[in-house]
């Protein structure tokens, strides 16, 4: 396959529209279908648990999160973080809470990031946003009984980000056990030319501060014992499939705890939307991970 180097703005711009892979729909339509299925899979989630929405985690407007918590009390809670997707500039916490439904019933309570998305945001913001999260979540849920993240896309990249947090820095050191990682962007360099990063305006040295695959070494510091899942869509874009292949090996090369799915008949969007169905594979080895099955 060509390097993206080698490859010019058009076939770039291409191979970073997830929405034009897509195999079951157009475009417009797979985008339209996808803010769909999350604001169903949040409504249901909303009613189906107790809920603690726009609980704030730091000073901005925007830091605020969304708890949801199982009705019937059970021992050994889990929690799981999820930091949604959207290019860094599309979506929020109100359509990411779909994935409770199957969870809430395992007595896993699931936490929703908010955080400010361009242009209001910028990457360097976003990461720290998404690390502050989580050591409030710490701090609130000191007695749960292990702490997981999750995030798609954009997420996934924020999540990678926050698994390769130097903690010296914050209050606490957030124990991690385990990291979903779905179709996510682990190298920013490749997007720097294309309309990604209009409303981001990340130059070379933030793309580069903020890229998961350059701070492997840091992630080995502070999250050696997390098991991580990176995933991605038999339907994500040729360049997708390889930044997840990349920051794979990469993981593996330096001794960490990580396994590579390839979600068959997924494209990049139906991969994390089927986290609302119990029988999803990819819900059913969250809940193994947690010793939930
Ligand atoms: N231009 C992008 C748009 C995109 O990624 C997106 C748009 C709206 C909501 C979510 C999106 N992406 C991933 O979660 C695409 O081609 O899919």
């Amino acid at each position: 396959m060509t390097h993206w180097t080698k490859m010019d703005k058009d076939e770039l711009e291409r191979q970073y529209s997830p929405s034009r892979w897509s195999h079951r729909m157009s475009a417009d339509d797979v985008i339209k279908a996808h803010v769909k299925a999350l604001k169903e899979g949040t409504e249901r989630a909303r009613d189906l648990a107790q809920t603690l929405l726009n609980v704030p985690y730091g000073e901005g407007d925007g830091e605020k999160l969304d708890v949801y918590i199982p009705k019937t009390n059970t021992l050994d809670v889990h929690l799981v973080v999820y930091l949604h997707g959207g290019y860094w500039q599309f979506l929020s916490k109100e359509e990411s809470g779909f994935m409770a439904v199957p969870l809430i019933d395992k007595g896993v309570v699931v936490v929703a990031v908010g955080y400010d998305i361009a242009p209001k945001g910028n990457m360097d913001l976003m990461v720290s946003q998404v690390r502050r999260s989580v050591v409030s979540v710490v701090q609130q849920y000191s007695h749960i009984s292990g702490l997981y993240l999750c995030g798609h896309s954009a997420g996934a990249h924020l999540a990678a980000m926050v698994l390769s947090t130097d903690w010296s820095q914050y209050s606490i050191t957030p124990q991690i056990k385990g990291a979903f990682l779905v179709s996510g962007i682990y190298d920013l360099q490749p997007i720097l030319s294309t309309y990604v990063n209009e409303p981001l305006k990340m130059t070379e040295e933030v793309a580069v501060r903020n890229s998961p695959s350059k701070l492997v070494p840091q992630l080995k510091l502070s999250s050696s014992s997390c098991q991580i899942v990176v995933a991605v869509a038999e339907h994500d874009s040729p360049e997708f499939r390889k930044q997840s292949e990349e920051y794979y090996k990469a993981l593996e090369q330096s001794g960490l705890s990580v396994t590579m799915e390839d979600v068959a008949n997924t494209d990049h969007f139906n991969i994390i939307e089927q986290l609302v169905d119990g029988e999803y594979h990819l819900t059913k080895l969250l809940l193994k991970m947690m010793g939930k099955n």
